[in-house]
């Protein structure tokens, strides 16, 4: 039996990893012997991770401890796409599933999504010990751990999956292939792969990266020199550069997903969203990527047939954010957020809107033409700055440059140059969860003082009521499950999870008055999304929900509506068939004009239809071109994403069930946000559909 092995430097084990593999190795030829002649027989095809004819002839030319690379299998790797995975290693699926298994992969894993672990062994959970959680993702909750053998801290990062679907492991599977195509000191290695053929999770193993850039520009008392930006963005185009020299494009470049080590070393995160592109399979792409106030004017207006120039345009973001210390555009929706873009880039030119071939794109032309006010806003940055800035937030995207290009511009070449990542200070913990949790704890202080001062007596009255009612159904729930301590615990865990997050608190009973009343205070500027029910607390919740709801219920802080209402008045539309400008929206002075106008959210809906069904087409067209591009897209709205209707009481889940195409006036600032939700979520589950229907 040959067996066809991945050379350790492209499989991008670490140490322990290749130790592991080698072992396995042994043990593999050992179980294979000739039988004529006692050899064991390992050979390398041009498997997953060779990308050139440069690589192709270095592996055949090597002395490689295992082998060489035969130019025959090379050659075979033309085979049909769906079957490339057993084609490359020149035997049939089946022995290729039964081998992964032998290595202790799950076999619904090596089935789903072989080619993502093939060449690996799986890690084993009992060589970490794993500590608290430090992340809270869409798709996955992050850990750090400590490895028991040398004490050395990493993050695991578990993900989440959907009943084992084969596409959510898919999903998994690419995020995985990418981040071993990587290979750069400033992005994030992927150092294996935690499970067990009896276990149902599976656990990344990444390096440990004490902080994030949002939770560090964020800081009140954390203020970056001239020389510290630099340094952090040296080490992120260098990240990026390195991304798109291999067709990698990240898709989701945010301070967040951006993370730093107590040493100054920046590595780029979460390639979840990730894409690879190469002049060959230049297909459609889904415009729903991209963190809303990350995401460049193309995607807004719907391009599906973009470049590695996103990132770009998100790279700006990050930039402006370390500049002034907060984020940059903070739309609350597309049209906001665009409407936003234009007010502080500039509106483009006519020739602009004659060029560009993007669906509906006249409807977002504004009637004024705006100029840039991007260097007033930045008063205080050196010129040198505002002028990268200027371009990595161009309208246009071929005028971003690249991360290659923007390295050799002045601002790097100019004094104060780089400081060395070493000498960045080292800050506490600070990552964006910890801002969150410092904006609740912000808002539990306001709270507390509105209590005292008996300003919101009724408040206090609602909340010793819930808190009367929350001791009653514990104990209902402790008399209801006689000995499931371990569902009382997960509860209590699963609230403690929420009073971190900030944002998301997580009801369960025996916090909901505090989680109830941390909403209702949670005014101003840290509008973090609407509180998420857990599992955990439907029990009560259930039982409770009559009484409660009306305490409950989401109200997002004022102060952002009007905002909103404000700078969408003075956004007229050239087209303007809604007559969206001030004096038209007078009746809806109250609220978001957006909000207000039927005819607006018909647009709205019409642009996400038109989403939906490239999307759908994008997903038909990688799935044609690649078996494993098969993933719903994480559709981010900065922070509303939490906001998961499925975790609803029932009786309102029933309304948000349906889909309203052309609503009625709506009166709230917040509907629109609900109504854009739940289209979003109707256009994910037609497309995990649409998706299914072409796979099966
Ligand atoms: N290697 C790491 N070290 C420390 N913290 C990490 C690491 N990787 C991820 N995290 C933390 O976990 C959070 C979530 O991780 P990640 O972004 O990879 O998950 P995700 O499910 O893809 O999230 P999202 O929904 O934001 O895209 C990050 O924002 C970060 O704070």
């Amino acid at each position: 039996m040959v067996f066809q092995v991945e050379p350790l430097e492209q499989l991008g084990c670490n140490r322990h990893g290749q130790e592991r593999y080698k072992q396995r190795l042994d043990q593999l030829m050992e179980n294979n012997k000739r039988p004529e002649t006692g050899e064991g027989v390992v050979s390398f095809p041009n498997g997953f991770g060779v990308e050139n004819a440069r690589d192709n002839d270095r592996l055949e030319g090597s002395n490689h401890p295992f082998g060489k690379v035969s130019s025959e299998l090379r050659r075979s790797k033309k085979g049909s796409s769906r079957n490339s995975f057993s084609v490359k290693l020149g035997l049939p699926h089946r022995l290729v599933e039964a081998e992964q298994v032998a290595a202790g992969w799950p076999a619904w894993l090596s089935s789903a999504a072989g080619e993502a672990v093939h060449g690996w062994v799986p890690l084993h959970a009992d060589a970490y010990e794993k500590l608290e959680k430090i992340g809270q993702g869409t798709y996955s909750s992050v850990f750090r751990a400590r490895e028991v053998e040398t004490g050395r801290m990493v993050a695991l990062k578990k993900v989440r999956f959907d009943n084992f679907q084969p596409e959510s492991i898919r999903f998994m599977a690419r995020e995985i292939m990418i981040l071993r195509r990587l290979d750069h000191p400033n992005v994030m290695k992927l150092e294996g792969v935690i499970t067990s053929s009896i276990s149902s999770s599976i656990y990344l193993v990444f390096e440990y990266m004490e902080h994030d850039l949002a939770g560090l520009s964020s800081c009140p008392y954390i203020k970056f020199t001239e020389a510290q930006v630099k340094c952090y963005m040296k080490q992120l185009l260098c990240g990026i550069e390195h991304c798109h020299l291999r067709g990698v494009m990240h898709r989701d470049i945010k301070a967040s997903n951006i993370l730093v080590s107590d040493q100054g070393i920046l590595k780029m995160a979460d390639f979840g969203l990730a894409n690879v592109i190469t002049p060959k399979n230049r297909h459609q792409l889904t415009s729903r990527v991209v963190t809303l106030w990350y995401r460049p004017p193309e995607l807004l207006m719907g391009s599906t047939s973009y470049e590695v120039s996103i990132d770009i345009w998100s790279v700006g973001c990050v930039f402006a954010e370390l500049l002034m210390g907060r984020p940059l555009l903070k739309g609350r929706t597309e049209v906001e957020q665009l409407h936003k873009i234009f007010k502080l880039c500039g509106s483009p030119p006519d020739d602009y809107w004659k060029k560009i071939k993007l669906p509906h794109s006249t409807m977002f032309k504004p009637q004024h033409h705006y100029e840039s006010c991007l260097r007033e806003r930045c008063r205080d940055v050196t010129e040198t700055a505002v002028d990268l800035l200027e371009t990595f937030l161009s309208i246009e995207p071929h005028k971003r440059g690249t991360a290659s290009s923007a390295l050799l511009s002045e601002y790097f070449h100019t004094q104060p140059y780089a400081c060395d990542p070493s000498t960045l200070p080292k800050y506490p913990p600070n990552k964006e969860m910890d801002a969150k949790q410092r904006d609740e704890l912000r808002r539990k202080k306001i709270g507390a003082k509105l209590r005292e001062s008996g300003a919101s007596r009724k408040q206090k009255k609602t909340r010793r009521t819930l808190q009367e009612r929350s001791n009653l159904c514990n104990t209902a729930q402790k008399e209801e499950m006689p000995g499931d301590a371990q569902f009382a615990r997960k509860g209590n865990h699963r609230a403690k999870e929420g009073a971190v997050h900030g944002g998301y608190p997580h009801l369960s009973l025996d916090t909901m008055s505090e989680t109830s009343q941390a909403t209702a205070t949670s005014q101003g500027e840290g509008f973090t999304g609407p509180p998420e029910f857990t599992a955990s607390s439907s029990f009560a919740w259930v039982k409770k929900r009559k009484d409660s709801a009306s305490t409950l219920s989401y109200n997002p802080p004022s102060s952002r509506s009007q905002i909103s209402a404000v700078d969408s008045a003075s956004f007229p539309f050239s087209n303007n068939p809604f007559n969206l400008t001030k004096e038209g929206n007078q009746d809806a002075s109250e609220g978001d004009p957006e909000a207000s106008n039927p005819l607006l959210i018909r647009m709205i809906q019409n642009q996400l239809d038109q989403q939906k069904s490239s999307y759908a087409s994008e997903q038909q067209e990688e799935n044609k071109l690649d078996p494993l591009e098969f993933k719903v897209r994480k559709v981010h709205h900065s922070r509303e994403r939490s906001f998961d209707f499925r975790q609803k009481p029932a009786a309102t889940k029933q309304n948000l069930d349906k889909v309203e195409f052309s609503g009625p006036l709506i009166s709230q600032p917040h509907k629109i946000d609900e109504l854009l939700q739940r289209n979003e979520n109707h256009i994910r589950r037609a497309a995990r559909r649409s998706r299914f229907d072409t796979e099966t």
